[in-house]
């Protein structure tokens, strides 16, 4: 990863500015055929209680000790959504300076799974084509999505 920090809020003030540590956040983009040679890509919405909740992202959570990018990923699947990551693809990298934190963001495309997606901590959950229909998104997802367009294959028909 390379560039300055993608600064979201920037007009709020930085926690700890100064003495912050990185942090590293596995993120996954599951991708579903779509039929007519078109894709999906699933979104879900930050249950209350976390920061930005409400906001619409892609599914994930932090790094614990010890653990790979994949491995939390997984692990994060699992807990949030009901499935078990079979396909996770290592895909772009991006950090993002928060009010509340500087994150790494590790997306990776997950292209298969296995069970059916169940909405574990209460989020929302939409398939997506371009461009979204949900709103708000979080500043640190929006990115994926022009990643996404560059890509091409996600057009709504
Ligand atoms: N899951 C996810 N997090 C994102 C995205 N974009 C983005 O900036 N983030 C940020 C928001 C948070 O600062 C951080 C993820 O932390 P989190 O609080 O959701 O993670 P977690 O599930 O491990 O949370 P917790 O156990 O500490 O409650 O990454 C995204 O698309 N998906």
């Amino acid at each position: 990863m390379s560039g300055a920090p993608l600064k979201a809020d920037p007009q709020r003030a930085r926690d700890q500015a100064g003495e912050r540590q990185v942090v590293e956040v596995a993120v996954g983009v599951l991708v579903c055929d779509a039929g007519e040679g078109r894709q999906a890509f699933l979104m879900t919405s930050r249950p209350e209680g976390k920061v930005y909740a409400g906001y619409w992202e892609f599914p994930g959570g932090k790094l614990e000790q010890g653990e790979s990018v994949t491995e939390a990923l997984v692990r994060e699947l699992d807990e949030e959504l009901g499935v078990r990551a079979t396909e996770v693809q290592p895909w772009r990298s991006l950090q993002v300076d928060y009010p509340h934190a500087l994150v790494n963001l590790n997306f990776c495309k997950v292209l298969a799974w296995q069970g059916e997606l169940a909405m574990r901590e209460g989020q929302r959950f939409a398939w997506q084509d371009l461009p979204t229909r949900v709103a708000p998104i979080l500043p640190g997802a929006l990115p994926v999505l022009e990643w996404l367009q560059a890509e091409g294959g996600f057009e709504r028909a």
